[in-house]
């Protein structure tokens, strides 16, 4: 077998999930069983102070050479780099990753993609203009856990799919833990509330079960009834969000199928931090899958048969990678000893997609994010939440 290649990432921001990300990227990838590629960082940047950037690489254990910028236009010009990871608030995707495709840089975006589809149709426009990867950062797709589901659900184990449910909710106290409203989950500037930061997922496994289990041609957008509380302080971000998706499917391939899809930051999927409750149930005539919460990280599945059958699987992920725990802010779980975090998925998929000059991820293309904004968009609509224009344009460049 041939040596294995190296690609050298390029980390725009220095906040809490770009510390987990490029963490989980030096973890050697043999401990995980890939042995075609190996991933390293070559520069990261903090649109404050290179200072700031400097105490990044040296905090992730980055290699010594690697360059730390005071700007985010430096890095994206930086002519070693071949991927960038952006994660910055989603109020601010857009202007970003059009920055690194504009300088020819294949792009790893985090979740919320942007914060409208129409942003996501001129990245998705500009990356295709110059031939360039993009693929949105949701990295639960990239889980062995979620190809397990998928490969469960393809196979006909619980019959056509019916109905789903998909909870992501984590109980906070935002008055109190975001007392000034500036946070970026319930500001408003920062494209904040429940549904672009948690509900993303709460939709990805309604889409990534019912309509990406389904062969290409037969993938069809689905109708959309949604309800919207806004979070009362800040009075422009969503504190719960609860949507009906209805997806129409041949008879053939069981017919109209139903998904309730639904968040919240006052609430808990599973109250007392116990992971108990299956937030995501997949259901079918056969019988159905269950997932455990967190629904970002799920680390437990359990099939139920109509025929008596239980089968109950752990996944932990592989490591070593201790010490690499949850640095986020909000929420979070924190990594078993030795595990890694399971961002490193997703890093191998875009990894693999530029040595093989593939342009979009395997588990979500384009075309499947762009739906899912749109649906996110529909959402906001239906529930009367529009964020600052600035942050809802596609004009580039836009100071934020
Ligand atoms: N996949 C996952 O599991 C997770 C994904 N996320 C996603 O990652 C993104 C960032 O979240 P997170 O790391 O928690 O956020 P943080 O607030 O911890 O970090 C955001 C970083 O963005 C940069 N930034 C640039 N402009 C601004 C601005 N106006 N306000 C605040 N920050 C700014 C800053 O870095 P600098 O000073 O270096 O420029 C800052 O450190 C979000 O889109 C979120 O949805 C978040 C948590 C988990
Ligand atoms: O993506 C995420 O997953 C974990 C949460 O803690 C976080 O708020 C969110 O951004």
């Amino acid at each position: 077998m041939s040596s294995p290649k190296t690609i050298r990432w390029g980390i725009l921001a220095t906040g809490g999930i770009a510390k987990t990300f490029t963490k989980d990227l030096l973890v050697n990838p043999a401990t995980r069983g890939v042995k075609h590629l190996k991933h390293t960082v070559v520069a990261a940047a903090s649109s404050s102070s290179a200072s700031r950037a400097q105490d990044f690489l040296k905090d992730t254990g980055s290699p010594s050479d690697a360059k730390a910028y005071g700007s985010y236009e430096e890095l994206v010009n930086d002519p070693n780099v071949d991927i960038i990871y952006i994660a910055t608030p989603h109020s601010h995707h857009y202007q970003n990753a059009m920055l690194a495709l504009e300088a020819g840089k294949p792009v790893l975006c985090e979740k919320a993609f942007t914060v409208n589809a129409e942003q996501l149709r001129k990245l998705a426009e500009k990356a295709k203009e110059k031939n360039l990867f993009l693929m949105e950062a949701v990295w639960t797709r990239y889980f062995p856990l979620s190809v397990y589901v998928r490969e469960q659900i393809k196979s006909g184990r619980i019959g056509p799919i019916a109905r789903v449910f998909a909870d992501n909710s984590m109980a906070s106290d935002p008055e109190v833990q975001w007392k000034d409203g500036t946070h970026r989950m319930v500001n408003p500037e920062l494209a904040g509330g429940a549904l672009l930061d948690l509900g993303i997922y709460s939709l990805t496994w309604v889409f990534q079960t019912l309509y990406h289990t389904q062969p290409e041609n037969d993938r069809k957008p689905p109708k959309v009834l949604a309800a919207m509380k806004n979070y009362g302080p800040t009075q422009g971000a969503d504190e719960t969000t609860t949507i009906v998706l209805s997806f129409p499917r041949s008879e053939a391939a069981g017919g109209e199928a139903h998904a309730i899809a639904t968040t919240s930051i006052r609430v808990a999927t599973s109250p007392a931090g116990k992971q108990d409750v299956p937030g995501i149930r997949i259901q079918g005539p056969k019988g159905e899958i269950q997932v455990f919460p967190p629904a970002y990280r799920p680390t437990r599945t359990r099939i139920v048969l109509k025929d008596g059958t239980v089968e109950e699987k752990d996944w932990l992920q592989p490591g070593p990678g201790a010490g690499s725990g949850w640095v986020n802010g909000f929420g979070g779980s924190t990594n078993v000893e030795g595990e890694g975090h399971g961002m490193f998925w997703e890093a191998d998929e875009a990894a693999d997609a530029v040595i093989n000059g593939r342009k979009e991820g395997r588990y979500e293309g384009l075309d499947e994010s762009i739906l899912i904004m749109e649906v996110m968009d529909e959402t906001r609509k239906q529930g009367g939440l529009k964020y600052p224009e600035k942050i809802e344009t596609t004009k580039y460049p836009t100071q934020l």
